[in-house]
């Protein structure tokens, strides 16, 4: 494990006591955050995401195992020590009653100040620092009640970076959020995990944005287990592939994303470059068409190029000025 790591795991099975009962969701998990690293948790519904950061925080006992934060056990450190150390976001529901959203945000603050304390101008300094990093600055004095669930999410970012803990746990933070503010959000994170040498570990179903901010990834299967490594090496070893693909999707290496089997098993010879080529290839396979390889033999061969497109089928030849046309001709087979 690496010197500088603010938290490691050693052994550690999470789930569920119910009683005497147990349910085991993940065994034996070896994992470690280190400083200035930007970590992203993916997996399929229900494989522990969340269940692993509750226990990571310390929020839900392991059920067996070791946890240390920064060299030392998790639960032999007070309360306080450890809201310094570690801060979570999590998707659960705030219950805020009528407060603002610069008071939300200055709770980051009660470990240094305590419940009673005055914000010092330190402190206001930090919680302005948290609210413009997260772009919240404008919402300050709204009511966190009224807010709309991406700028809700926002907020409660701004709180944890307010909290100026060196770990920090995100549960699905950018869920709320509409695609530029994810952009914007992961490359804050990963440029604060960087500058502040914080240990940055956050869950997410977006794999694509995950592919292109994290510097690991932790792949968290159905059955418990915890692959890690770095996005293009997973991607390039077909890790993926076995975690999230199945009967209805594809792992395509290339595009770094998945894509659906066609259903129809018509088949195209598709020849052209650039954008054109690329996005009559994602119509044709929204349409449920398959892209011809060199050995197919192909129902259909579209050339594109210079905002034409031409159709071979069946003897016949066919000419379209516009995507548009050729998608409304060949929706009909
Ligand atoms: N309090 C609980 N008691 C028992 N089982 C639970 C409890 N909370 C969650 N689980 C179960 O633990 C498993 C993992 O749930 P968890 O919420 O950690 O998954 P996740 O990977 O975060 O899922 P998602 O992507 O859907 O948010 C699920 O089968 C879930 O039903």
């Amino acid at each position: 494990m690496a010197s500088d790591a603010q938290l490691t795991a050693n052994k550690l099975c999470i789930g569920y006591h119910h009683g005497s009962e147990s349910t085991m969701i993940a065994p034996a998990l070896e994992c470690a955050l280190n400083g200035g690293e930007f970590v992203c948790l993916l997996g399929p519904n229900g494989a522990g995401k969340s269940t692993l950061i509750r226990t990571l925080a310390g929020m839900q006992p392991p059920l067996a195992g070791e946890l240390k934060l920064s060299g030392q056990p998790i639960n032999s450190i007070a309360p306080r020590e450890r809201a310094r150390a570690v801060s979570v976001v999590l998707t659960e529901t705030m219950h805020t009653g009528m407060m603002d959203v610069y008071s939300l945000v200055s709770l980051g603050r009660h470990p240094y100040s305590g419940w009673f304390g005055g914000l010092t101008a330190q402190d206001h300094e930090r919680i302005e620092w948290a609210l413009e990093a997260v772009g919240a600055m404008a919402l300050r004095h709204r009511q966190v009640a009224e807010l709309s669930d991406g700028e809700r999410q926002k907020v409660s970012i701004a709180r944890a970076l307010a909290q100026e803990a060196k770990l920090m746990l995100l549960d699905e933070p950018t869920a709320f959020l509409d695609l530029p503010r994810r952009v914007e959000l992961m490359s804050i994170l990963r440029n604060l995990a960087q500058r502040e040498n914080l240990a940055l570990l956050l869950s997410t179903h977006d794999l694509d944005l995950a592919l292109r901010f994290a510097d690991r990834l932790w792949l968290m299967t159905p059955t418990g287990q915890l692959i890690q490594g770095a996005p293009e090496a997973l991607a390039l070893n077909g890790q993926f592939a076995e975690v999230f693909a199945n009967d209805k999707l594809d792992w395509d290496a290339a595009a770094g994303s998945f894509r659906t089997h066609p259903v129809a098993c018509l088949k195209v010879k598709l020849d052209g470059e650039g954008l054109e080529r690329i996005w009559t290839q994602r119509a044709l396979e929204r349409l449920g068409f398959g892209i011809a390889s060199e050995h197919d033999t192909a129902s259909f061969a579209i050339t594109v190029g210079s905002g034409r497109w031409s159709v071979e089928h069946a003897a016949k030849r066919e000419a379209f000025d516009g995507i548009e046309d050729l998608i409304t001709w060949i929706r009909s087979f």
